[in-house]
């Protein structure tokens, strides 16, 4: 059996991409001397790849920024816009990712959406009447002969014509269809140019399979494959899926000239009895996915060979792979120095990764009995972690836990009296800029450099000149700018009993912005209280209202790396009651609006809409009600959640039953808003009105037109201002400005009401 996985990381162990592009967004290295820093990765994580034995090793997964901006740029699909500034490729490149402002012009970034279910995104590819679709790069290429010429034969990985059709955004007149033909094209000329320089696998990323498929999806994704395997040459063409199984169309894509199919036994909880029930037909080679691509425990073994055993008669070559990108887990547990060996011991990241599909190739082929054992032993054996007083308060909960008293009208009429507020109240999110200031301390206050005292003064000071700077914009409710947090979610593992934290364990999220996920150990409780101090000294400075500021239990689920051995329902409760803890200490410290940040929780929503309640929402949203049901009438709950992309599910996000919701609507068209009005949205909102992701300021009218049209579809009681997320991506320099252009709009508006 051979071994493959279906892309590795690219920002680097010590996400030395990460740095290198910042520095060259700063400007202080060259675009050469970027590209470099670029090359000397990629051929680490070749030498890697090479030195674990991997048979077939993975190109093209490498990207500056997105693999689906890669596609749109390989097709020639860059908007007019991007092109008209006059900058070169990667200077183009880099404003589709990140908008332009400068001596050139002022461009915002393409849009930027959720991966699938992960915490990675890819920037969305934007087609209009005047695209013009056409083979317009040479990066596959390049880095074909790039590993080549380093002795590696690779396997190009590219996302396929369908899955970019699907996720495109149409601007004109023109749909999928009408450009699928130019599609098809380039990468008939993609697949016979790799051809041509040796390439012996292509690899054709179609995830969009495993969400939901109607008839014309099927027929479309026929056609389009038709036609690119028709002109196919002497590379072997591999489709491949991930993040689920293809129950729609595996028939359909069985039936197809693909000389491979990848299919995610994994997430894909159809996957085994598809091919068991249907077969797989003998011709070609079935990629298996059977190592989790996405979490950091070790592969089972046993249970890893009993799936292979059972499909193995039904088909013919089986490669062994991950079940999706390593994207999704960290490099390598070599840079975890600190961690203890009890923990590593049930740990493997992208590189250990490498090693069990050698040892699982070796397994299957009768060797390496010794590592099968010390797995089996491993698995056998009870973990610690388990605490009965968490497990029983989870048991003991009743359906009154859920519910928050007195309901929704009522308390908002409380607290429009007790709170006062102008209309169109302006706030922000909660992050203020985590300059380099405050990691650095951050940094050394971790290494000991610095004593706790003098970090917390750091800390003080911080909130300090925050309060009074949102005092001076003339923000209505202020925050405490977070600036004690690492992250919202890892910060809070942190401070969760149950959770353990890693050092390097980064993971791209977008760009170069990277998480570091904590780890779900074992049950999860709360010692004492996170983060009543910095809250309360906070609102200690000011007579206006300061929200405090949580993460919220599915967020923190999701953002985390989970435990396998519970449902993720156990552990979302045991989360809630700690949040909750929190809520009940903060309220109790004279803290009136209290924001639970539920940011991840559109992300999780399975793929496929048959799975949302019975899989997910069904105690995802309990989840939340929980953390809040204990709340006075007069506390006002705020939650937030980036990206709008919740119109299918307002229902049940009216159901979290919170006072006011924020979300990012400024990237994307307001058509939410209409969705929020048809279906009497009870819940006042905050629809951030500028976009956060990039560095540029909004002008003041940008912001006063896009309240207005929040305000023909949502009554002036019920909107709230504010950006579309926290600010901690920003430098000051932007912020300033732009909230003061904020206040300004508001204002404006507010006289016109
Ligand atoms: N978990 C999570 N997922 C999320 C979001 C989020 O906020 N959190 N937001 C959405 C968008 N995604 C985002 C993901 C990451 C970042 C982000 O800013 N990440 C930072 C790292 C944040 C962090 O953990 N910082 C640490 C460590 C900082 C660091 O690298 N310190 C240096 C030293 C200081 C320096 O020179 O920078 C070191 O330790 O070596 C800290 O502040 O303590 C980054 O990539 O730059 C933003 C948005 C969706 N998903
Ligand atoms: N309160 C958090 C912040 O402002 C919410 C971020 S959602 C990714 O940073
Ligand atoms: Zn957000």
């Amino acid at each position: 059996m051979k071994t493959t996985i279906v892309g590795y990381p690219r920002i680097g162990s010590l996400r030395e991409l990460k740095f290198a592009e910042e520095k060259y967004f700063r400007k202080e290295i060259t675009a050469a001397e970027l590209e470099k820093a670029a090359e000397k990765l990629r051929l680490e994580n070749l030498d890697v790849q090479r030195q674990s034995g991997l048979d077939l090793i993975p190109s093209n997964d490498f990207s500056y920024y997105d693999g689906m901006l890669d596609t749109a740029v390989l097709l020639g699909a860059v908007p007019a816009r991007y092109t008209a500034l006059g900058l070169s490729p990667l200077d183009t490149y880099f404003a589709m990712a990140r908008g332009y402002q400068g001596s050139e012009g002022d461009v915002k970034a393409l849009a930027m959406k959720k991966w699938f279910n992960t915490n990675y995104h890819y920037m969305v590819p934007e087609v209009d009447d005047d695209t013009e679709i056409k083979l317009s790069d040479t990066k596959p290429f390049d880095l074909f002969s790039e590993a080549l010429a380093n002795g590696v034969k690779t396997k190009p990985v590219i996302i396929g014509a369908y899955t970019f059709l699907k996720l495109a955004r149409f601007t004109g007149k023109k749909n999928a269809g009408d450009i699928a033909q130019s599609v098809v094209n380039v990468y008939a000329d993609v697949i016979a140019k790799l051809s041509a320089l040796g390439a012996e696998w292509i690899q054709l990323d179609e995830s969009c399979l495993v969400k939901d498929m109607t008839a014309e999806d099927i027929t479309f994704f026929k056609d389009i494959y038709t036609k690119i395997l028709d002109k196919k040459g002497s590379a072997k063409i591999l489709l491949q899926t991930y993040f689920g199984d293809v129950r729609d169309c595996y028939n359909d894509i069985c039936a197809l000239a693909f000389d491979g199919i990848g299919l995610d036994f994994i997430e894909g909880i159809k996957t085994a009895e598809l091919v068991e029930k249907n077969g797989f037909p003998k011709d070609k080679v079935l990629f298996a996915g059977v190592v989790n691509g996405k979490n950091i425990w070790k592969n089972h073994y046993a249970k890893t060979l009993a799936i292979i055993d059972d499909i193995k008669d039904k088909c013919g070559e089986i490669v062994l792979g991950t079940s999706c990108s390593l994207l999704h887990v960290p490099y390598t547990l070599k840079n975890e120095s600190k961690l203890s060996d009890d923990y590593k011991k049930y740990f493997a990241y992208a590189e250990e990764k490498l090693s069990e599909l050698a040892e699982l190739k070796a397994i299957t082929e009768g060797e390496c009995s010794d590592k099968l054992e010390a797995n089996k032993a491993l698995f056998s054996q009870p973990r610690s972690g388990a605490d009965k007083s968490v497990t029983e308060r989870v048991a003991k909960l009743t359906d009154k836990d859920f519910v928050r008293l007195p309901e929704f009208a009522e308390r908002e009429k409380i607290q429009k009296k007790e709170f006062g507020l102008p209309l169109l109240p302006t706030t922000t999110i909660g992050s203020f800029p985590q300059t380099i200031e405050v990691r650095k301390n951050r940094a050394a206050f971790r290494k000991g450099e610095l004593c706790e005292a003098d970090y917390d003064k750091f800390i003080s000071q911080k909130i300090i000149d925050c309060i009074r700077l949102q005092e001076k914009i003339g923000l209505d409710v202020l925050v405490h700018g977070e600036f004690e947090r690492n992250d919202m979610v890892e910060y809070f593992g942190e401070c969760l009993d149950g959770y353990i934290f890693t050092e390097k364990a980064w993971v791209q999220s977008y760009g170069t912005r990277c998480v570091k996920p904590p780890v779900v150990w074992g049950d999860i409780s709360r010692a004492k209280p996170i983060t009543v101090k910095w809250s309360k000294f906070a609102q200690s400075l000011t007579d206006k209202p300061v929200k405090g500021m949580l993460t919220g239990p599915v967020t923190i689920l999701n953002w985390s790396f989970p435990r396998e051995d519970i449902s993720l329902k156990e552990s979302a409760m045991q989360i809630a009651l700690a949040i909750r803890d929190e809520v009940l200490d903060l309220e109790a410290n004279g803290i009136k609006i209290i924001q639970v940040d539920e940011a991840a929780l559109r992300e999780k929503l399975p793929l496929r809409r048959s799975d949302w309640h019975s899989e997910y929402l069904d105690w995802a949203i309990p989840a939340f009600r929980l953390v809040h049901s204990g709340a006075k009438a007069d506390t006002q709950i705020h939650t937030h959640m980036c990206y709008s992309e919740f119109a299918d599910i307002i229902k049940d996000i009216d159901d979290m039953d919170a006072d006011v919701i924020t979300f990012e609507a400024s990237r994307s068209d307001l058509t939410i808003l209409d969705v929020l009005k048809e279906n009497n949205f009870r819940t006042e909102v905050g629809p951030g009105v500028y976009d956060i992701h990039s560095p540029r300021v909004p002008s003041e009218n940008e912001i006063e037109n896009a309240l207005h049209k929040m305000l023909d579809r949502i009554p002036a009681q019920k909107l709230w201002v504010n950006p579309d997320c926290g600010l901690k991506t920003r430098g000051e320099a932007e912020t300033v400005p732009s909230l003061e252009n904020l206040v300004a709009a508001a204002k404006n508006v507010r006289k016109t009401l």
